[in-house]
């Protein structure tokens, strides 16, 4: 009766589509909606399509012969000794000789042949009722770098071909739905290097031969995954749990939450957890403990310092355990492991992005270590499997118990700026050093791996390394920073003084120089307070615009971001950014300028103006002193009153301002948005603790450091130029003036490097002027990371 249904299921269709016109033309509600439903082109087409897969299913089709590729190759053979073949035959020739053919035929004879090896071994009855679910994974070692995927496949890349092999095991598996996969303790497997198989042991036929053929496999049965996931459950310790035991100060239960992820008080920092980390497989085995109960132990392995900002050697240090340590590099690292104090067993604590065990696909956190070329781990100290890997040549063989919790990490990589120093050898919490990345200021990050809240994994761009590294969280590192900015013995700020005469007035060289200002001197400085070029007025050129500003930047070092433990820098550790190209429509993005004083940061953006003023133009600066005859208002400056000049500061209109000789004088947003606004490249030089005030999405500044170059070019190319120190003395450059010069511009830079988009060495002037053009169209026409907020759309 159904088989009869499903046969005429299409002439039902148009029985049931004839009632329902006859339905239709007695206007009945709602069967005009059904028959157009019925009478649908597609409806009909698809009760075809399963009519005709039901007749097929009847016929239960069998292959006609079991050789096709056989016969296949007898007709290919045929034609190729046909003197003349026709075109046919020739057609016939190239399809069966193409590739797909090929596969197609083969893959017919392999079912018509229930060729379906390997034929799994029955399982043993006397299986104990605890035996695990295992993982056997083999690395194989040679003498290369191991490589990516894409490059791999072939004998001599080892791990791409375990990779590959293992990833076709598994799928045959699913397929044919084996019930478990299981390995033995004790049992011996050995791998040929020559391609990468593992075999029995010589004299040891192994029961599970076939299934090992390709390559380590996936073991997992139900029940054994139910008990162990029960197991991990009971035993298994979080890399961070919470720790009354430690002696920190306790944050408040929203910062805590933070940090923890869970509304629990925490200790802070999270407790450390011993944690070591191992290459694989052709490094040579390194590891390093480096807590025990809370005590910070870093082991650092010679010969090998990474370079960590901030200079000072690490706070504890013991010497190298072992010579191994001494060989090793993390380059090709692959994982950390840590040991459940409680239970002894030894699981992988995390797998380094990129690192080989990674790209090998066959470990996870969260495993547990069994065996490590047929040495049982359980029970051992970290150091001891270590060892063990250590004295391991040739091939590294794990048995693991997978985790069955295990999420796969499928993270789309985030794009990080850092904002702050850090240096895994002087971190005591870092779960294992051996594992951390330092990186400064400025470098962009590519975060792989964000899963664990406490320690990301990123990689440095551009980056050769194809490995991550261990980095803090943002915020783990925002507590660290506040943690160590409380620790830090009690100074006098000096920042907290207003930027003012002040700073000149105090300044013991004030008086001096002024004394010594002649009046030849005074009328150079009044004549350079202008410009024209060709009938051009360039604003913003006044030598008094930046002396003003001039304090010894040596009285200024000190700013808010080292002051204070709630400043911006403290709260973006990291910032997010992301590639962004200026649309041709939108305001040109704003170009900074900063340097140190008499490094040539005016000279160049003068240059630059004169060169295209058309294209290029500086701010008008606002100022409180009279008009002269010569100028206009809004050319040379804005002429303003005292009052509407402290109205402007008080609505904080001001990137900068100051007062020189008793007159105010100050760069507003408003002057650059107008220079924005006529579709110019608006260049302004600022002191560098004022970009933070100008970073925002409608500006989208580029900053370009201008930097002194080295001291010998320094002296060389300065050697007609003149300066001019505070108050106005024009004059030639001393050996105290480079010596400033130089320390002042890598104090800024060390400070600031965060804020920079490009760094411009001013050796040759006029090499320095072409490559800032070249830097200022890349800025503008060329994609840029530029912070995430300044991208998004409101
Ligand atoms: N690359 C260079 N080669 C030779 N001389 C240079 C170079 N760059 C700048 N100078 C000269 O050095 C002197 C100081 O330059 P400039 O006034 O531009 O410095 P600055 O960084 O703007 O400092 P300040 O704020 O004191 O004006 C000027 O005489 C300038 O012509």
């Amino acid at each position: 009766m159904r088989q009869a249904m499903d046969d005429g299921v299409t002439e039902v269709l148009s029985s049931v589509v004839d009632d329902v016109g006859q339905a239709v033309e007695r206007n009945i509600n709602g069967a005009q909606l059904l028959y157009e439903l019925l009478s649908a082109p597609w409806l009909r087409a698809l009760l075809k399509i399963y009519e005709c897969l039901l007749q097929f299913q009847r016929l239960s089709p069998s292959p006609f012969l079991p050789y096709a590729s056989g016969l296949s190759h007898e007709i290919m053979t045929v034609i190729q000794k046909t003197h003349r073949p026709s075109p046919e035959a020739r057609e016939l020739y190239s399809l069966l000789s193409s590739p797909h053919i090929h596969a197609l035929l083969s893959t017919h004879d392999s079912v018509a042949q229930w060729d379906y090896e390997p034929v799994l071994p029955p399982l043993p009855d006397d299986l104990p009722d605890d035996e695990e679910a295992m993982r056997i994974v083999c690395l194989v070692k040679n003498n290369q770098p191991l490589r990516g995927e894409d490059h791999g496949g072939s004998v001599g890349d080892g791990l791409g071909l375990v990779r590959s092999r293992w990833n076709s095991l598994r799928r045959l598996t699913l397929e044919r739905l084996v019930p478990a996969r299981r390995a033995w303790s004790g049992e011996e497997l050995r791998v040929d290097e020559s391609d990468a198989r593992l075999l029995p042991r010589e004299g040891q036929p192994h029961p599970f031969l076939p299934r090992y053929q390709s390559t380590g496999s996936c073991c997992l049965c139900p029940q054994a995954a139910e008990h162990q996931k029960k197991r991990l459950n009971q035993s298994a310790p979080s890399v961070f749990s919470p720790a009354a035991s430690m002696e920190r100060p306790k944050l408040n239960r929203e910062e805590g939450a933070s940090i923890g992820g869970s509304s629990d008080d925490y200790a802070y920092p999270p407790p450390p957890v011993p944690a070591y980390s191992f290459s694989l497989p052709n490094s040579p085995i390194l590891y390093k403990k480096c807590t025990t109960g809370g005590q910070s132990r870093n082991i650092p392995t010679p010969g090998r310092t990474p370079s960590c900002p901030g200079t000072r050697p690490p706070r504890v240090r013991t010497a190298p355990s072992s010579p191994a340590t001494q060989r090793s590099t993390r380059q090709q690292g692959g994982a950390t492991i840590r040991r459940n104090e409680e239970t002894g067993e030894i699981y992988i604590a995390r797998v380094i992005h990129g690192g080989l065990a990674d790209r090998s696909g066959l470990l996870h956190s969260g495993d547990l270590l069994v065996e490590v070329n047929g040495n049982p781990v359980g029970g051992l100290e970290p150091e001891e499997v270590i060892q063990i890997l250590t004295n391991s040549h040739g091939t590294i063989l794990f048995k693991v118990i997978p985790n069955p919790g295990q999420i796969s990490s499928n993270q789309k990589p985030v794009y990080m700026k850092a904002m702050v120093d850090y240096c895994p050898l002087q971190d005591a919490c870092i779960p294992c050093p051996d594992a951390g990345m330092a990186f400064s200021r400025g470098d962009l990050l590519e975060v792989v791996d964000q899963s664990d809240a406490h320690w990301w994994q990123a990689r440095k761009l551009p980056c050769a390394a194809s490995c991550a590294g261990l980095i803090p969280s943002a915020s783990m590192l925002k507590s660290k920073q506040k943690e160590q900015w409380w620790r830090q013995p009690l100074q006098v700020h000096t920042c907290i003084r207003p930027l003012s005469m002040t700073d000149n007035e105090d300044d013991p060289q004030h008086g001096d120089d002024k004394r010594n200002v002649t009046a030849l001197e005074e009328i150079n400085f009044d004549e350079a307070d202008s410009d024209i070029t060709e009938g051009i007025y360039l604003a913003g050129f006044r030598r008094s615009f930046r002396l003003w500003r001039r304090t010894s930047y040596r009285k200024r070092r000190q700013s808010c971001t080292t002051c204070s433990p709630n400043s911006n820098a403290l709260n973006t550790p990291y910032e997010e950014v992301a590639l962004y190209q200026r649309p041709p429509q939108e305001n040109h993005r704003l170009i900074i300028l900063v340097g140190a004083p008499g490094v040539g940061v005016n000279e160049l953006r003068k240059r630059l103006i004169k060169l295209n003023p058309s294209t290029f133009q500086s701010p008008v600066p606002h100022t409180t002193r009279p008009i002269r005859p010569e100028e206009q208002s809004g050319r040379e400056y804005h002429f303003v009153t005292k009052e509407l000049f402290e109205y402007l500061v008080c609505n904080h209109r001001f990137v900068e301002y100051g007062e020189s000789k008793g007159q105010l004088y100050g760069t507003s947003t408003d002057a650059i948005d107008e220079v924005l606004k006529r579709g110019r490249m608006c260049i302004i030089d600022i002191e560098p603790h004022s970009i933070q005030f100008l970073r925002t999405k409608k500006l989208k500044p580029f900053v370009i450091f201008v930097k002194a170059p080295s001291p010998e070019r320094l002296r060389q190319t300065r050697r007609d130029a003149r300066i001019i120190t505070n108050f106005t003395i024009n004059r030639a450059f001393t050996e105290d003036d480079f010596v400033e010069l130089e320390e002042a511009s890598q104090l800024m830079e060390a400070k600031y490097r965060q804020f920079f988009d490009s760094v411009l060495v001013n050796d040759d002037l006029q090499d320095a002027c072409i490559q800032l053009c070249s830097i200022i169209q890349q800025a503008q026409n060329e994609p840029q990371w530029i912070p995430v907020s300044w991208g998004r759309t409101e």
